[in-house]
């Protein structure tokens, strides 16, 4: 169990998140929405007041991403969004994938759309979306998915911009989330 925590104020709401050493230099403090409505309805409704308003579609990636995309999109007013997955399943056609290497995954994970997903991409204007933005990686695979799929990436948005990300001026968020030393 984790013996340091960090308060965050996010959207109106206050949690409170183990920090957990993800290298032997690195610890992350973990931000899990998934499971809990009251924060991702909050992040949703924060996040729909800075979304382009140009945006078609939202895409995201499985896993933590999904329940804040049907939030936004339900917020927005839209009948869909997307989601990657980070596997190929026996109930899609024409499945299209790139490599995906984030902050809290060892080695490479895939994520992929299904074929009936790539004909919703194609020619829209398409917002990515996801919890955290840490290192960019899991990001970059979305806006390479969207690009294979014929979609044009207007924005990125997420809750929580970690680390270096905070510092960048190219993605919508709505707080900034440090990165801590690991404890040995
Ligand atoms: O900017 P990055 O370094 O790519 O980190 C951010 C990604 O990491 C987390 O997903 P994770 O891979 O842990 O998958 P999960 O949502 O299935 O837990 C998070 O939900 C983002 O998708
Ligand atoms: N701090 C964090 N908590 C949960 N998932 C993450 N993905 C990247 N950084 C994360």
């Amino acid at each position: 169990m984790a013996d340091r925590f960090y308060k965050l104020h996010v959207a109106g709401c206050t949690r409170s998140l183990p920090i957990l050493n993800v290298t032997d230099s690195l610890a992350i403090a973990g931000f899990i929405m998934l499971g809990d409505p009251d924060l991702t309805l909050a992040c949703a409704k924060a996040l729909a007041k800075k979304v382009p308003a140009n945006t078609d579609i939202i895409l995201t990636a499985e896993t933590k991403g999904i329940p804040l995309a049907a939030d936004l999109a339900r917020e927005l007013g839209m009948e869909r969004y997307v989601v990657a997955r980070k596997s190929v399943k026996a109930y899609m056609e024409n499945a299209i994938w790139v490599e995906d290497i984030s902050i809290t995954t060892k080695g490479v994970q895939n994520l992929c759309l299904d074929g009936v997903d790539v004909d919703r991409i194609k020619g829209k204007n398409v917002l990515l979306l996801d919890d955290v933005i840490s290192t960019g990686g899991s990001m970059k695979a979305l806006a390479e998915l969207t690009e294979k799929a014929g979609g044009t990436v207007i924005g990125e948005a997420c809750v929580l911009a970690e680390g270096d990300a905070a510092k960048r001026n190219d993605i919508l968020f709505l707080e900034p989330l440090p990165l801590f030393e690991a404890q040995k």
